[in-house]
């Protein structure tokens, strides 16, 4: 084995950005086609990935709508979160906070509670066969109106014990988070935490709005916000979690290369960064691959790495308890030797 190999398994970690139907890997995708009769606009596995060549998000976000059509019964969306937790124990993932997009699914007329239902039967086993916590977050899609977002929170009223958090994706320029001002404050009233995308496409300002007119209690990616000062500042002092993504941001040309990757400058400005895979069937790996691309590219040395890992806990809803038990565990994992 080469020396640059790590020789111990992947850091214990939790994933804090991850959409669940951007898991669905293209041989699944092709799989629940056959079984429901749908019909796919590619000829086969490698026409589909042949198709993953995005010049930013919207193009992504094309695709990404597009394979959801074969996701129908509850029996699917139970597979598809099986299939993203056996991949995620692999990756030492042992917590994951998984976003799913119920808008997505209800508009081709499946219905929430199908979605809610089939992702739940895989979460609620998820401690037993995987040793992986697990929580939902519903998320509204920012390209649809206000209103859309408010019904879609009612529609969820009565499957809220499954839900912990509300956030907010989809093409993010021209959609700035005080558009959904109304249905964060409902979610919030309900006793939801909530988090949103924003400074990923979008200014630094939508992450302003996010923290002060939504409450946001993480940014999902943030990346942006290292174009203003006063905000880097304000995130630093409160530790407000950003939850970035390395490979994500490559592949939707957030930044050129890896190498160009701000992750190391938003460490010694002293946020609170964690690493994450965002939509990892489309973007090239899972979350131990994102850490071990930013170690490879970005040079980030083993402390930096268990920094990251530590992060992932402290930033996550876990109780204390919880969380101090999974930040003992990296503490007490053995350094990769590379
Ligand atoms: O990276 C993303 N950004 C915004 N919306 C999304 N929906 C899935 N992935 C993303
Ligand atoms: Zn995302």
């Amino acid at each position: 084995m080469p020396l640059t190999e790590p020789t111990s398994p992947p850091l214990p970690k939790a994933e804090l950005h991850l959409h669940i139907e951007g898991t669905l890997e293209p041989g699944l995708a092709f799989e629940l086609a056959r079984r429901n009769g749908v019909e796919l606009p590619f000829a086969d596995e490698d026409a589909l990935r042949a198709a993953y060549s995005f010049d930013g998000l919207q193009s992504f976000l094309d695709l990404y709508y597009a394979l959801m059509a074969v996701l129908r019964t509850a029996d699917d969306f139970t597979e598809l979160a099986d299939a993203y937790l056996a991949r995620a124990r692999q990756q030492g993932v042992r917590h994951a906070e998984i976003f799913f997009d119920p808008q997505a699914h209800t508009a081709r007329g499946v219905p929430i509670g199908t979605v809610i239902e089939g992702l739940s039967r895989a979460l609620d086993r998820a401690p037993e066969t995987y040793g992986i916590s697990t929580r939902l977050i519903l998320c509204f899609l920012r390209d649809a109106s206000a209103e859309e977002a408010l019904e879609t929170f009612d529609s969820a009223r009565p499957y809220l014990d499954r839900i912990t958090a509300v956030g907010l994706d989809s093409a993010e320029v021209g959609n700035p988070p005080s558009k959904f001002r109304e249905v964060f404050a409902r979610a919030r009233n309900a006793g939801l935490r909530c988090v949103a995308h924003a400074g990923e496409e979008g200014p630094p300002s939508y992450v302003w709005e996010a923290l002060d007119v939504l409450g946001v209690d993480r940014v999902d990616h943030g990346v942006r916000c290292l174009e203003d000062d006063t905000l880097v500042a304000r995130l630093a002092a409160e530790q407000i979690p950003l939850t970035v993504c390395p490979l994500s941001n490559v592949t939707l040309r957030v930044v050129d290369r890896l190498a160009d990757h701000p992750l190391p400058a938003m460490l010694d400005a002293g946020l609170l960064v964690t690493v994450n895979s965002d939509d990892p069937a489309y973007f090239g790996g899972y979350v131990d691959d994102n850490f071990r691309a930013i170690r490879e590219d970005l040079g980030l040395g083993e402390e930096q790495l268990r920094t990251l890992a530590r992060n992932s806990f402290r930033a996550s809803f876990l109780d204390a308890a919880g969380r101090d038990a999974l930040i003992a565990e990296v503490d007490r994992h053995p350094a990769r030797i590379s």
